[in-house]
C-alpha cells in the first residue's frame, strides 16, 4: 500500500523542500518506490535535484494538473523524472501559478491533484508533494490527496499563529474533502542547538501541541551544508554523509516509516478487540 505524504507550511523557508529530498531519497535509500511531486510553483524541488531550469521542462505537473482539468484523456508517467539517488520526480514549474488561477473556476476544483496521484500510486510506496508557502488552490488539492500531512516549522520562529491557521485548513479539508486525512507530525527544522531560544521553541511546541500532535522526536539541525546541497542537486547523504543533517534526516526517515506500522498496529488491536 503506499502512503501519500504531504509537506506543507503558509510560512515559506521552514524547509519543506528541503525536507521532500532529504525525507524521499532517505526512503527510497530503505528500499522504497518513491516519487516527489513538486507542488511549487517556484520549481525549488525540481532545481534542488539538479534539474536546474524547470521552467524549461515541457512536461510538468502543471501539465497533469491542466489535462486532469480538460478531462483530455493522457498518460501519467509521461514527463516523469528519475533522479540518481533514486527517487522519481515530476517536475513543477512557473505553469502551476496559471493552474492555480484555472482551478477556482473548475469543477472538482480540489481533488484535480488527487485524481493524478491515483493514476500513479500503484508504482510507489510513498509519495511526497512538496508545497507552496501558501494555504491556496495548489496546496488545498495536495491535503486532498494526500494520506498524511508533515509540518515542517523553523526553530528560531514561533509558530503559534500560522499553525493554527494551517491546522484549522487540514480539519476543514478532513471534513469537507478528505475523512482519512493525518496529520503525521510537526518537524523541527534549522535547529541551532547553541542557542537557548530554539531549546525554548522546541519546549513550547511540544507544551502547546504535544498532546493533540507528534513533534518528531528527530530535529533538523542547521547547517550550512544543508544549505548548500539545493545548488549540487542531490541530497544531504551524498553530500555530506557523515554530517549531523544526514544522521538526522536518515532518523526522521526511520520515525516516518514506524507512523505507518505504528497506525497499522493500532488498527489490527481494535479489529482484534471488536472480534
Ligand atoms: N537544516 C538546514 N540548515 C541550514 N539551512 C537550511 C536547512 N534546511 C534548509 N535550509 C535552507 O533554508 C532555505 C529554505 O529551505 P527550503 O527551501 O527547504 O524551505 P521551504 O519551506 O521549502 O521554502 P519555500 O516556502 O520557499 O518553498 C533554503 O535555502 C535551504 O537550503
Ligand atoms: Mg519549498
Amino acid at each position: 500500500m503506499s502512503k501519500v505524504i504531504a509537506l506543507a507550511n503558509q510560512k515559506g523557508g521552514v524547509g519543506k523542500t528541503t525536507t521532500a529530498v532529504n525525507l524521499g531519497i532517505g526512503l527510497a535509500a530503505e528500499g522504497k518506490k518513491v516519487l516527489l511531486l513538486d507542488g511549487d510553483a517556484q520549481g525549488n524541488l525540481t532545481d534542488s535535484l539538479g534539474f536546474h531550469e524547470p521552467d524549461s521542462l515541457s512536461v510538468s505537473l502543471a501539465t497533469m494538473l491542466v489535462k486532469g482539468m480538460t478531462e483530455e484523456p493522457y498518460e501519467p508517467r509521461e514527463g516523469i523524472l528519475h533522479h540518481h539517488e533514486g527517487i522519481d520526480l515530476m517536475p513543477g514549474n512557473i505553469e502551476l501559478s496559471a493552474v492555480e488561477v484555472a482551478l477556482v473556476n473548475t469543477m472538482s476544483r480540489e481533488t484535480i491533484m488527487r485524481s493524478y496521484v491515483d493514476s500513479v500510486k500503484a508504482d510507489y510506496d510513498y509519495i511526497l508533494i512538496d508545497c507552496m508557502p501558501s494555504l491556496g488552490m495548489m496546496t488545498i488539492n495536495a491535503l486532498a490527496a494526500a494520506d498524511s500531512v508533515i509540518i515542517p516549522v523553523q526553530a528560531h520562529y514561533l509558530p503559534a499563529k500560522g499553525m493554527t491557521q494551517l491546522l484549522q485548513t487540514v480539519a476543514r479539508v478532513r471534513r469537507q474533502i478528505n475523512p482519512k486525512l493525518a496529520v503525521d507530525g510537526v518537524l523541527l527544522t534549522m535547529v541551532d542547538s547553541r542557542t537557548n531560544f530554539a531549546k525554548d521553541i522546541s519546549f513550547v511546541l511540544r507544551r502547546d501541541y504535544g498532546d493533540k500532535l507528534r513533534v518528531f522526536n528527530t530535529e533538523i539541525p542547521l547547517s550550512i551544508r544543508a544549505a548548500e546541497t539545493s545548488a549540487k542537486g542531490k541530497s544531504i547523504y551524498a553530500h555530506d554523509p557523515n554530517g549531523q543533517v544526514a544522521k538526522a534526516y536518515a532518523a526522521l526517515t526511520k520515525e516516518v516509516q514506524d507512523i505507518g506500522s505504528e497506525r497499522r498496529s493500532a488498527r489490527q488491536h481494535k479489529a482484534d478487540q471488536s472480534r
